[in-house]
């Protein structure tokens, strides 16, 4: 099996190839009609010479107009490819972090042809909450489902909001956390019966974020497949993708063709999986009736909308992939940074017990985890026709623009001591989750924020009441990136107190 680093080697090659010989092949066969002089020919050579023609000029104006911004020198068939996946697709963040210690606070990337050049910023700029900048998640009938995720901004995107928002603002989940709690004491209680091992707990963690979310989302009509860890990899493929095509959407389909009977697969399983539990509910309980009409229960907003079937498999879709593996990385190395930290972990714990200031703590735990470990390190914003203004700079109308979480939250100028892990940070020094917006920004920012937060609060509670997390020393741990970030492992064991 060819390394990351080889098996982007070539893709390159054979992405600088294919552009190239379409470039070729596309005027070749201009070129020749023109010369055969026959008007048909020549008709048929002029319409192929005119996209061709457009798309080069296209593609040096995005040069051009974005010149003055730092970054660097893009080349014509790759643009700055080879700078953002120098090590691979998994490791861009990597990658973005280093172009920031060289460029400074804002970086120019152009990416593959027909995708819009990237700006990223090191710190959390006030465009970012400007209504009119939209998310470039668009639904492409695959992978990228009909749904809140992939529904452009607009009337549309606001329905879907509505439909969905209710049922988890902070109260909602709040009236509903039995659930998270019930479902996150059966891992702990079996975890005390059969003991944990640091290489089980990673799989444990990300079957929890689904179980989680799914027993949340779905009620009493979720049930497990009995093949949850199948049921989780489907959905990190489907994640996957997603991820992969916003950076290659051009010859994707064609050099990675097993990747897209993979994924497809993945879908129709997951599908499958929700679309039974729809079936279930509306068995259950048929639709138009007052039952059905929880406003806290999601899983009756989405049976009682105005949407197909398949818009209500894909919202549940959207929903539990947007959160599980998040939730999952979140929380692991909330327990890897507690192993290590025994005073924060006693405050953690007495605050789980609930010493009368409630869980705060264990909440500041969860923030100051998501500063130094975003699970979504990137998040773009993107204006269709108006510029927007950057340490001086224009950045032109038709640009993504991203903010590298990972290098806003270890910002000295923005957080203090920001290598330290110091949950108490959010209250001594007043710090705040709106500096790094690791939930996103504006009318397209994340719907389950609150549902995760008490998710995962409710988890490292039962958690750190039944065990002492211990570090487990000597484990390479490697991160995986798609649109979150997945552990190789979590270095640390849970002994019953
Ligand atoms: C720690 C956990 C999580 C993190 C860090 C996270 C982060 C994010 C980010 C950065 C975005 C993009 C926002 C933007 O474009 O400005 C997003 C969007 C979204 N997230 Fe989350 N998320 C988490 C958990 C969840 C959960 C639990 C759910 C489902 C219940 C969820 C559902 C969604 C959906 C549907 C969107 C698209 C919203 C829209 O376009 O209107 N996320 N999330």
């Amino acid at each position: 099996m060819p390394d990351a680093e080889n098996r982007f080697g070539l893709y390159r090659f054979l992405y600088a190839a294919g552009c190239a010989l379409l470039l070729f092949a596309a005027g070749a066969v201009a070129w020749a009609g023109v010369a055969v002089s026959s008007p048909f020919v020549s008709a048929g050579a002029a319409l192929l010479l005119a996209p061709l023609a457009f798309a080069v000029a296209r593609r040096l104006g995005e040069f051009r107009s974005r010149r003055h911004l730092p970054g660097p020198k893009p080349s014509f068939l790759l643009g700055n490819l080879a700078d953002l996946l120098a090590r691979g697709h998994s490791s861009r963040h990597e990658a973005l972090r280093a172009l920031h210690a060289e460029y400074g606070p804002v970086v120019r990337l152009h990416l593959a042809w027909g995708t819009a050049p990237l700006v990223s910023l090191s710190y959390v700029s006030p465009n970012l909450h400007r209504k009119e900048l939209d998310s470039l998640r668009r639904a492409d009938g695959t992978v990228l489902s009909r749904s809140l995720m992939g529904v452009p901004g607009g009337e549309l995107h606001r329905s879907h909001r509505q439909t969905l928002s209710p049922a988890l603002t902070t109260k909602s989940v709040a009236r509903r956390s039995d659930v998270l709690t019930d479902v996150s004491a059966r891992y702990v209680a079996r975890w005390r019966v059969a003991g944990t091992t640091y290489e089980g707990l990673q799989s444990d963690l990300r079957d929890w974020s689904v179980d989680c979310l799914s027993t949340f989302l779905c009620g009493e009509d979720w049930e497990p497949p009995a093949d949850l860890p199948r049921y989780h990899r489907s959905l990190a493929a489907i994640e996957e993708e997603v991820s992969f095509r916003a950076f290659h959407p051009f010859f994707v389909r064609w050099i990675h063709l097993g990747r897209r009977r993979r994924v497809r697969k993945a879908y129709r399983e997951v599908a499958d999986v929700l679309g039974t539990v729809l079936r279930r509910r509306s068995e259950r309980i048929p639709a138009g009736c007052p039952a059905h009409q929880r406003p806290d229960d999601p899983l009756d907003r989405v049976s009682e909308a105005a949407w197909s079937d398949r818009d209500r498999v894909e919202e549940l879709m959207s929903l539990v992939l947007g959160g599980a593996d998040p939730m999952s990385y979140v929380l692991s190395q909330a327990l890897v940074m507690l192993s290590r930290d025994a005073d924060a972990q006693e405050k953690a714990r007495k605050s789980a017990e609930g010493d009368g200031e409630g869980s705060a703590y264990v909440h500041h735990v969860f923030h100051e985890t998501l500063r130094m470990f975003p699970p979504v390190p990137f998040s773009a914003k993107f204006s269709r026709d108006r510029a927007v203004e950057e340490h001086g700079m224009t950045i032109p109308p038709r640009t993504s623009i991203m903010w590298m979480k990972n290098e806003v939250g270890r910002n000295p100028e923005v957080f203090r001591e920001a290598d330290r892990f110091h949950p108490d940070r959010f209250t001594d020094w007043n710090e705040s989750l709106n500096s790094f917006l690791p939930f996103g920004a504006g009318p397209r920012h994340c719907v389950g924020n609150r549902l995760a937060e008490q998710s995962c609060v409710a988890m490292l509670t039962e958690i750190l009441r039944h065990f002492d997390v211990v570090p487990v020393e000597n484990v390479a741990v490697r991160f995986h990136s798609t649109i979150s970030v997945v552990p190789s492992a979590v270095p640390v064991r849970l002994i019953a107190r």
